[in-house]
Protein backbone atom coordinates (compact mmCIF):
# COMPACT_ATOMS: atom_id res chain seq x y z
CA UNK A 1 0.00 0.00 0.00
CA UNK A 2 1.18 3.27 -0.84
CA UNK A 3 1.60 4.55 2.93
CA UNK A 4 -0.84 7.54 3.94
CA UNK A 5 -1.11 8.46 0.21
CA UNK A 6 -4.32 7.82 -1.56
CA UNK A 7 -3.74 8.70 -4.92
CA UNK A 8 -3.67 6.18 -7.22
CA UNK A 9 -3.55 7.61 -10.36
CA UNK A 10 -2.49 11.00 -11.69
CA UNK A 11 -2.58 12.36 -15.39
CA UNK A 12 -1.32 15.80 -16.37
CA UNK A 13 -2.18 17.83 -19.56
CA UNK A 14 -2.28 14.38 -21.75
CA UNK A 15 -2.08 14.81 -25.33
CA UNK A 16 -2.14 11.96 -27.93
CA UNK A 17 -2.48 12.09 -31.70
CA UNK A 18 -2.32 9.33 -34.26
CA UNK A 19 -1.25 11.07 -37.54
CA UNK A 20 -1.80 14.74 -38.21
CA UNK A 21 -5.18 13.35 -35.86
CA UNK A 22 -5.54 15.03 -32.59
CA UNK A 23 -7.17 12.23 -30.38
CA UNK A 24 -6.46 13.68 -26.62
CA UNK A 25 -6.28 17.18 -26.14
CA UNK A 26 -5.17 17.79 -22.59
CA UNK A 27 -6.91 15.27 -19.80
CA UNK A 28 -6.10 16.46 -16.16
CA UNK A 29 -7.63 13.87 -14.08
CA UNK A 30 -6.48 12.86 -10.30
CA UNK A 31 -7.93 9.51 -8.37
CA UNK A 32 -7.83 7.95 -5.53
CA UNK A 33 -8.33 4.81 -3.59
CA UNK A 34 -11.48 3.90 -3.79
CA UNK A 35 -13.47 5.54 -6.40
CA UNK A 36 -15.41 3.97 -8.83
CA UNK A 37 -15.07 5.80 -11.69
CA UNK A 38 -17.60 5.46 -14.77
CA UNK A 39 -15.68 6.66 -17.56
CA UNK A 40 -18.10 7.28 -20.88
CA UNK A 41 -18.12 9.58 -23.87
CA UNK A 42 -19.66 9.24 -27.57
CA UNK A 43 -17.69 6.53 -29.58
CA UNK A 44 -14.21 7.67 -30.97
CA UNK A 45 -13.91 10.25 -27.88
CA UNK A 46 -10.98 8.72 -26.87
CA UNK A 47 -11.62 6.18 -23.71
CA UNK A 48 -10.10 3.46 -25.01
CA UNK A 49 -6.55 5.53 -26.15
CA UNK A 50 -6.26 6.88 -22.43
CA UNK A 51 -7.11 3.12 -20.84
CA UNK A 52 -4.01 2.05 -23.33
CA UNK A 53 -1.70 4.52 -22.49
CA UNK A 54 -2.43 3.48 -18.49
CA UNK A 55 -1.93 0.42 -19.41
CA UNK A 56 1.33 1.45 -20.96
CA UNK A 57 0.42 0.01 -24.06
CA UNK A 58 0.83 3.41 -26.29
CA UNK A 59 4.09 5.43 -24.99
CA UNK A 60 4.15 8.13 -27.48
CA UNK A 61 1.91 10.25 -25.67
CA UNK A 62 2.46 13.85 -24.59
CA UNK A 63 2.25 14.83 -20.64
CA UNK A 64 2.25 13.03 -17.36
CA UNK A 65 0.88 9.69 -16.02
CA UNK A 66 1.47 8.89 -12.57
CA UNK A 67 0.46 5.20 -11.51
CA UNK A 68 0.95 4.27 -7.87
CA UNK A 69 3.29 7.28 -7.47
CA UNK A 70 5.70 6.00 -10.70
CA UNK A 71 5.59 8.14 -13.92
CA UNK A 72 4.28 5.13 -16.06
CA UNK A 73 7.10 7.11 -18.79
CA UNK A 74 10.05 5.61 -16.51
CA UNK A 75 9.55 2.39 -18.40
CA UNK A 76 9.52 0.06 -15.17
CA UNK A 77 6.84 -1.90 -15.74
CA UNK A 78 6.41 -3.41 -12.47
CA UNK A 79 2.94 -1.24 -11.38
CA UNK A 80 1.34 -3.74 -14.03
CA UNK A 81 1.21 -6.23 -11.73
CA UNK A 82 -1.09 -4.26 -9.35
CA UNK A 83 -3.35 -3.77 -12.26
CA UNK A 84 -6.60 -5.67 -13.55
CA UNK A 85 -7.58 -5.45 -16.90
CA UNK A 86 -10.71 -6.78 -18.79
CA UNK A 87 -10.47 -5.78 -22.83
CA UNK A 88 -13.80 -5.19 -24.13
CA UNK A 89 -13.25 -8.19 -26.53
CA UNK A 90 -10.83 -11.16 -25.76
CA UNK A 91 -11.78 -13.71 -28.66
CA UNK A 92 -8.45 -14.22 -29.28
CA UNK A 93 -8.35 -16.60 -26.63
CA UNK A 94 -11.77 -18.76 -27.28
CA UNK A 95 -9.77 -22.28 -28.47
CA UNK A 96 -8.89 -22.02 -24.87
CA UNK A 97 -11.26 -23.67 -22.23
CA UNK A 98 -11.80 -21.48 -19.57
CA UNK A 99 -9.59 -22.66 -16.97
CA UNK A 100 -6.79 -22.76 -19.43
CA UNK A 101 -7.10 -19.21 -19.90
CA UNK A 102 -7.69 -18.68 -16.39
CA UNK A 103 -4.47 -20.32 -15.16
CA UNK A 104 -2.38 -18.79 -17.89
CA UNK A 105 -3.18 -15.72 -16.70
CA UNK A 106 -2.63 -16.21 -13.15
CA UNK A 107 0.71 -17.23 -14.03
CA UNK A 108 1.14 -13.64 -16.31
CA UNK A 109 1.05 -12.26 -12.80
CA UNK A 110 2.83 -14.41 -10.85
CA UNK A 111 1.01 -17.04 -9.25
CA UNK A 112 1.60 -20.26 -8.86
CA UNK A 113 0.28 -22.74 -11.16
CA UNK A 114 -1.76 -24.79 -8.50
CA UNK A 115 -2.74 -21.63 -6.29
CA UNK A 116 -4.08 -20.35 -10.11
CA UNK A 117 -5.95 -23.52 -10.31
CA UNK A 118 -7.39 -23.44 -7.15
CA UNK A 119 -9.06 -20.13 -7.25
CA UNK A 120 -10.12 -19.80 -10.47
CA UNK A 121 -12.24 -23.33 -9.54
CA UNK A 122 -13.43 -21.76 -6.92
CA UNK A 123 -14.44 -18.15 -8.60
CA UNK A 124 -16.07 -20.17 -11.55
CA UNK A 125 -17.92 -22.10 -9.28
CA UNK A 126 -19.19 -18.62 -7.45
CA UNK A 127 -20.63 -17.92 -11.18
CA UNK A 128 -21.74 -21.26 -11.82
CA UNK A 129 -19.35 -22.39 -14.49
CA UNK A 130 -17.78 -25.00 -12.73
CA UNK A 131 -19.09 -27.61 -14.70
CA UNK A 132 -18.02 -26.14 -18.09
CA UNK A 133 -14.60 -25.39 -16.85
CA UNK A 134 -13.08 -27.32 -19.19
CA UNK A 135 -14.86 -26.44 -22.10
CA UNK A 136 -13.79 -23.62 -24.78
CA UNK A 137 -14.25 -20.72 -24.62
CA UNK A 138 -15.45 -20.70 -28.16
CA UNK A 139 -18.32 -22.07 -27.00
CA UNK A 140 -19.37 -19.99 -24.11
CA UNK A 141 -22.06 -17.24 -24.21
CA UNK A 142 -21.38 -13.70 -24.18
CA UNK A 143 -22.39 -13.56 -20.19
CA UNK A 144 -20.21 -16.11 -19.94
CA UNK A 145 -17.26 -15.30 -21.60
CA UNK A 146 -17.97 -11.96 -19.44
CA UNK A 147 -18.01 -13.76 -16.44
CA UNK A 148 -14.43 -15.73 -17.21
CA UNK A 149 -12.77 -12.32 -18.40
CA UNK A 150 -14.01 -10.67 -14.91
CA UNK A 151 -12.40 -13.55 -13.29
CA UNK A 152 -8.96 -13.65 -15.26
CA UNK A 153 -9.05 -9.49 -13.86
CA UNK A 154 -9.04 -10.63 -10.15
CA UNK A 155 -7.66 -13.36 -9.70
CA UNK A 156 -4.32 -11.97 -8.22
CA UNK A 157 -6.09 -9.27 -5.92
CA UNK A 158 -5.50 -6.23 -7.94
CA UNK A 159 -5.52 -2.69 -6.27
CA UNK A 160 -6.50 -0.83 -9.61
CA UNK A 161 -9.28 -2.31 -12.08
CA UNK A 162 -9.81 -1.28 -16.01
CA UNK A 163 -12.69 -2.88 -17.46
CA UNK A 164 -14.09 -1.70 -20.99
CA UNK A 165 -17.75 -2.60 -21.56
CA UNK A 166 -17.48 -5.49 -18.62
CA UNK A 167 -20.95 -6.11 -17.75
CA UNK A 168 -22.40 -6.48 -21.72
CA UNK A 169 -23.89 -9.94 -21.99
CA UNK A 170 -24.57 -10.53 -18.29
CA UNK A 171 -28.00 -11.16 -17.48
CA UNK A 172 -29.71 -8.87 -14.28
CA UNK A 173 -29.40 -11.39 -11.76
CA UNK A 174 -25.12 -11.65 -12.46
CA UNK A 175 -25.13 -7.70 -13.07
CA UNK A 176 -26.32 -7.55 -9.50
CA UNK A 177 -23.36 -9.52 -8.11
CA UNK A 178 -21.29 -7.68 -10.05
CA UNK A 179 -22.32 -4.13 -9.20
CA UNK A 180 -22.14 -5.86 -5.50
CA UNK A 181 -18.74 -7.15 -6.00
CA UNK A 182 -17.43 -3.38 -7.49
CA UNK A 183 -18.93 -2.01 -3.94
CA UNK A 184 -16.95 -4.25 -1.95
CA UNK A 185 -14.00 -3.80 -3.83
CA UNK A 186 -14.28 -0.26 -3.59
CA UNK A 187 -15.17 -0.14 -0.10
CA UNK A 188 -11.89 -2.14 0.23
CA UNK A 189 -9.85 0.59 -0.83
CA UNK A 190 -9.71 -0.84 -4.73
CA UNK A 191 -10.26 1.65 -7.82
CA UNK A 192 -11.98 0.76 -10.41
CA UNK A 193 -12.09 2.73 -14.34
CA UNK A 194 -14.80 1.27 -15.68
CA UNK A 195 -15.93 2.28 -19.85
CA UNK A 196 -19.16 1.50 -20.75
CA UNK A 197 -22.20 2.87 -23.00
CA UNK A 198 -24.56 1.72 -20.54
CA UNK A 199 -25.91 4.96 -18.78
CA UNK A 200 -28.11 3.50 -16.79
CA UNK A 201 -25.76 0.81 -14.77
CA UNK A 202 -22.85 4.02 -15.08
CA UNK A 203 -25.05 5.75 -13.08
CA UNK A 204 -25.86 3.26 -10.61
CA UNK A 205 -22.04 1.67 -10.39
CA UNK A 206 -20.52 4.86 -10.12
CA UNK A 207 -19.19 7.38 -7.81
CA UNK A 208 -17.84 9.57 -10.02
CA UNK A 209 -18.25 9.73 -13.56
CA UNK A 210 -15.96 11.39 -16.16
CA UNK A 211 -17.36 12.60 -19.47
CA UNK A 212 -14.79 12.55 -22.52
CA UNK A 213 -16.03 14.68 -25.63
CA UNK A 214 -13.24 14.56 -28.62
CA UNK A 215 -10.36 14.10 -26.21
CA UNK A 216 -11.14 16.59 -23.67
CA UNK A 217 -13.22 16.54 -19.92
CA UNK A 218 -16.67 17.83 -20.27
CA UNK A 219 -17.33 16.77 -17.10
CA UNK A 220 -16.41 15.22 -14.05
CA UNK A 221 -17.93 14.56 -10.82
CA UNK A 222 -20.56 12.06 -8.84
CA UNK A 223 -23.86 11.56 -11.06
CA UNK A 224 -25.56 14.80 -8.50
CA UNK A 225 -22.98 16.71 -9.14
CA UNK A 226 -23.42 16.45 -13.17
CA UNK A 227 -27.32 16.94 -12.72
CA UNK A 228 -26.41 20.25 -11.64
CA UNK A 229 -24.95 20.93 -14.87
CA UNK A 230 -28.30 19.62 -17.06
CA UNK A 231 -31.51 19.96 -17.24
CA UNK A 232 -32.05 16.31 -17.39
CA UNK A 233 -32.41 13.94 -14.80
CA UNK A 234 -30.63 10.51 -16.18
CA UNK A 235 -26.87 10.10 -17.10
CA UNK A 236 -28.59 9.08 -20.74
CA UNK A 237 -30.35 12.47 -20.69
CA UNK A 238 -27.06 14.72 -18.98
CA UNK A 239 -24.82 12.28 -22.01
CA UNK A 240 -26.91 13.42 -24.96
CA UNK A 241 -26.97 17.31 -23.42
CA UNK A 242 -24.06 17.53 -22.58
CA UNK A 243 -22.49 15.89 -26.13
CA UNK A 244 -24.87 18.44 -27.89
CA UNK A 245 -26.88 15.72 -29.00
CA UNK A 246 -30.68 16.83 -28.24
CA UNK A 247 -32.49 15.91 -31.04
CA UNK A 248 -33.60 12.09 -30.29
CA UNK A 249 -37.04 12.95 -30.26
CA UNK A 250 -37.00 14.94 -33.63
CA UNK A 251 -35.32 11.87 -35.19
CA UNK A 252 -37.45 9.58 -33.43
CA UNK A 253 -40.59 11.37 -34.60
CA UNK A 254 -39.29 11.41 -38.00
CA UNK A 255 -38.91 7.23 -38.18
CA UNK A 256 -41.76 6.80 -36.66
CA UNK A 257 -43.76 9.08 -39.04
CA UNK A 258 -42.20 7.27 -42.18
CA UNK A 259 -42.59 3.52 -40.68
CA UNK A 260 -46.61 4.97 -40.39
CA UNK A 261 -46.96 5.42 -43.85
CA UNK A 262 -45.98 9.46 -44.33
CA UNK A 263 -44.74 10.45 -47.33
CA UNK A 264 -44.34 13.83 -47.47
CA UNK A 265 -40.64 15.57 -47.23
CA UNK A 266 -41.02 17.41 -44.06
N1 LIG B 1 -4.43 2.49 -33.88
C1 LIG B 1 -5.07 3.60 -34.28
N2 LIG B 1 -4.64 4.28 -35.39
C2 LIG B 1 -5.26 5.40 -35.79
N3 LIG B 1 -6.32 5.96 -35.17
C3 LIG B 1 -6.79 5.33 -34.08
C4 LIG B 1 -6.20 4.12 -33.58
N4 LIG B 1 -6.87 3.72 -32.47
C5 LIG B 1 -7.84 4.64 -32.29
N5 LIG B 1 -7.80 5.58 -33.24
C6 LIG B 1 -8.69 6.77 -33.36
O1 LIG B 1 -8.62 7.44 -32.12
C7 LIG B 1 -9.90 7.98 -31.79
C8 LIG B 1 -10.25 7.55 -30.37
O2 LIG B 1 -10.45 6.15 -30.35
P1 LIG B 1 -10.76 5.35 -29.01
O3 LIG B 1 -10.78 3.90 -29.37
O4 LIG B 1 -9.87 5.82 -27.94
O5 LIG B 1 -12.24 5.88 -28.71
P2 LIG B 1 -13.29 5.36 -27.62
O6 LIG B 1 -13.73 6.57 -26.87
O7 LIG B 1 -12.72 4.26 -26.83
O8 LIG B 1 -14.47 4.85 -28.55
P3 LIG B 1 -15.56 3.65 -28.39
O9 LIG B 1 -16.60 4.19 -27.46
O10 LIG B 1 -16.10 3.50 -29.78
O11 LIG B 1 -14.84 2.43 -27.88
C9 LIG B 1 -10.86 7.51 -32.87
O12 LIG B 1 -11.02 8.58 -33.78
C10 LIG B 1 -10.14 6.36 -33.53
O13 LIG B 1 -10.47 6.30 -34.87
Amino acid sequence: MEAGNDKVLSIRNLTMSYGSKNILNGINLEVTRGQIIGYIGPNGAGKSTTVKIMLGLIDDYKGEVIVFGQDISSGDPSYKKRIGYVPENAEVYDNLTAMEYLVFSGELYGIERDAAQEKAERLLQQFDLQEVRHSRLSSFSKGMKQKVMIIASLLHDPDLLFWDEPLSGLDANSMMVIQEILAQLAAQGKTIFYSSHIMDLVEKISNRIVLLVKGEVVADGTFEELQELSAEGSLSGIFNQLTGFTEHRSKARDFVSIVQGDRSDA
